[in-house]
């Protein structure tokens, strides 16, 4: 085949990017190899198309298979070193473990220092603490034209009481003005006036007590007084005003969730109600008279079947006082204001248990201080101690003058000869511990007498019982003779402050 000489072949025109207008051939070529070379130049830009194509995927194939293996050695590293992390995260996890006992061992012994050092204080202040309070006058008073025979002194200890005074006119002046005066003085731990709120009662006296009771020890309060004086009113409170029954559940809750990596405590509480020598159960409505027992075993007075409620929280424990006092109420309409002629005690039970790892350290500390403190028993370090909340009935004489009445003359006979027996059981003590030994015989103290001293012989009979006493008083002078003789009773329990546990 020959090839017109002026002519280039088609290939060769693209090899040599010769651009050929196929709508407007050069003149002379063939239609028919102009047709060739078209279609052939048009495969051969589709096939260049394609290489192209074919090229560009290569790299995205290929970055995304070193991609994962990218990945996966990172994911290797990362494991790698998050083991190493985790290594050093657990060995820093066991220093602070041991860090942590190590304090907890310093905390433990700390602790029980203070307590010793803080309940030793408290001992030698006086087992049987006195704080007189002094209510306010009340409006009715005021507007019968009443007024107080009471000042006080500038340090709270003591008391002056001015024997009646005809009338308002010749009230005594007030303290610091007070001369020659003809007045009765009394001194006690501490006076309560007027103008103290129940919050600053409860910081500056019973919080002590609160701190003393979960360290293991005893402790009662104990509100004595004529009927009107306040005794509930310190203890229950009234109104907006919470007593310090409230308080000392405030701070045990608080202390309990503060303690928690160190001990598990538990509170419990129950209410007996002491009326016309009959015990009864408060936080039970039918079947709720008890019997008074010595329990064998702890030689412990109980009343046998008395009801405790172990509360979790505040609130569970101010709704089982509420349900408490409700039933006394009910029985108190029933039965002529029972509620001022009998005795209320109210137990709060505290049992503390510490965990194994402070058992231990416990154990491993050799220091000779480190006995256990009250109430805790070597096997199972277990602290249990007890605080007793004693509202007690209203404390004044029979009205010989008035229309006699069977019912409330037989329920105060019953509640005089019970304070009395509280007295005369504090006498003995008081006598016991001047003549500890009469001729090799211990004193005979007169607990079983009533109800009310059988059962708080369980604190008396405890060496390391704390007792503290609020006598209260109206300040009127129409309650003068009352006021005496509640300050009389206080003054006898004062002079065994400091002997009765000995
Ligand atoms: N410190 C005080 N401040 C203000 N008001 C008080 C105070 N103490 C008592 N009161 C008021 O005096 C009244 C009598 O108080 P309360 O009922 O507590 O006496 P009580 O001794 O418990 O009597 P009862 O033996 O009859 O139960 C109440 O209205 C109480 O609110």
């Amino acid at each position: 085949m020959s090839f017109p000489s002026h002519n280039t072949h088609p290939s060769a025109a693209a090899q040599s990017n010769i651009s050929i207008d196929f709508n407007d051939p050069p003149i002379g070529l063939e239609q028919s190899w102009l047709e060739d070379s078209k279609e052939c130049f048009e495969a051969h830009t589709l096939l260049k198309s394609l290489i192209i194509d074919q090229i560009n995927q290569i790299p995205v194939a290929n970055f995304n298979l070193v991609l994962q293996q990218c990945r996966n050695r990172a994911s290797q590293r990362v494991s790698m070193h998050a083991n190493r992390e985790i290594e050093i995260l657990k060995q820093d996890i066991e220093k602070l473990v041991q860090e942590n006992q190590r304090i907890n061992k310093m905390l433990l012994h700390e602790m029980k220092l203070r307590q010793q050092y803080y309940n030793e204080l408290q001992l030698l202040k006086g087992a049987i603490r006195i704080f007189v309070r002094v209510r306010p006058l009340l409006q009715h008073e005021v507007q019968q034209g009443d007024f107080s025979v009471v000042r006080f002194s500038k340090n709270s200890q003591q008391l002056l009481f001015f024997p009646k005074v005809p009338s308002q006119e010749m009230a005594p002046p007030e303290s610091e003005k007070i001369t020659k005066q003809n007045y009765r003085q009394f001194q006690f731990d501490r006076i309560i006036g007027p103008n103290i709120h129940q919050r600053q009662l409860y910081d500056e006296e019973i919080s002590p007590l609160t701190k003393s009771v979960l360290d293991g020890y005893n402790v009662s309060i104990f509100a004595y007084g004529q009927t009107g004086t306040g005794k509930t009113f310190t203890m229950q409170g009234s109104g907006e005003e919470i007593g310090i029954q409230q308080y000392i559940l405030q701070d045990l809750y608080h202390q309990k969730q503060k303690d928690q990596s160190l001990c598990e405590m538990s509170i419990a509480l129950s209410c007996l109600e002491i009326y016309n020598e009959t015990c009864i159960d408060l936080l039970r409505s039918s079947d709720n008279k008890l019997d008074l027992k010595m329990d064998p075993q702890t030689k412990k007075i109980i009343a046998q079947g008395l009801r405790e409620v172990v509360c979790n929280d505040v609130q569970e424990a101010i709704q089982c006082l509420v349900f408490a006092q409700k039933n006394r109420a009910v029985a108190s309409t029933l039965q002529n204001h029972r509620s001022s002629r009998s005795h209320l005690i109210v137990q709060i039970g505290i049992t503390k248990t510490f965990y194994q790892s402070e058992t231990t350290l416990m154990q491993e500390d050799e220091d000779d201080s480190n006995q256990p403190i009250n109430g805790m028993t070597n096997n199972n370090n277990t602290i249990t101690s007890t605080m007793y909340l004693i509202d007690l009935a209203g404390s004044e004489k029979i009205n010989t003058s008035s229309a006699s009445n069977p019912i409330t003359d037989s329920e105060t006979k019953h509640i005089n000869k019970s304070l009395s027996a509280l007295g005369n059981v504090m006498e003995s003590l008081r006598n016991r511990s001047a003549k500890p030994n009469m001729n090799g015989q211990a004193q005979h103290v007169p607990y079983r007498d009533t109800k009310l001293t059988y059962f708080m012989s369980n604190v008396f009979r405890d060496k390391h019982a704390i007792v503290c006493m609020i006598p209260h008083i109206a300040p009127s002078q129409m309650c003068f003779n009352e006021s005496l003789r509640t300050l009389q009773f206080a003054e006898r329990m004062s002079g065994i402050a400091l002997t009765v546990n000995q």
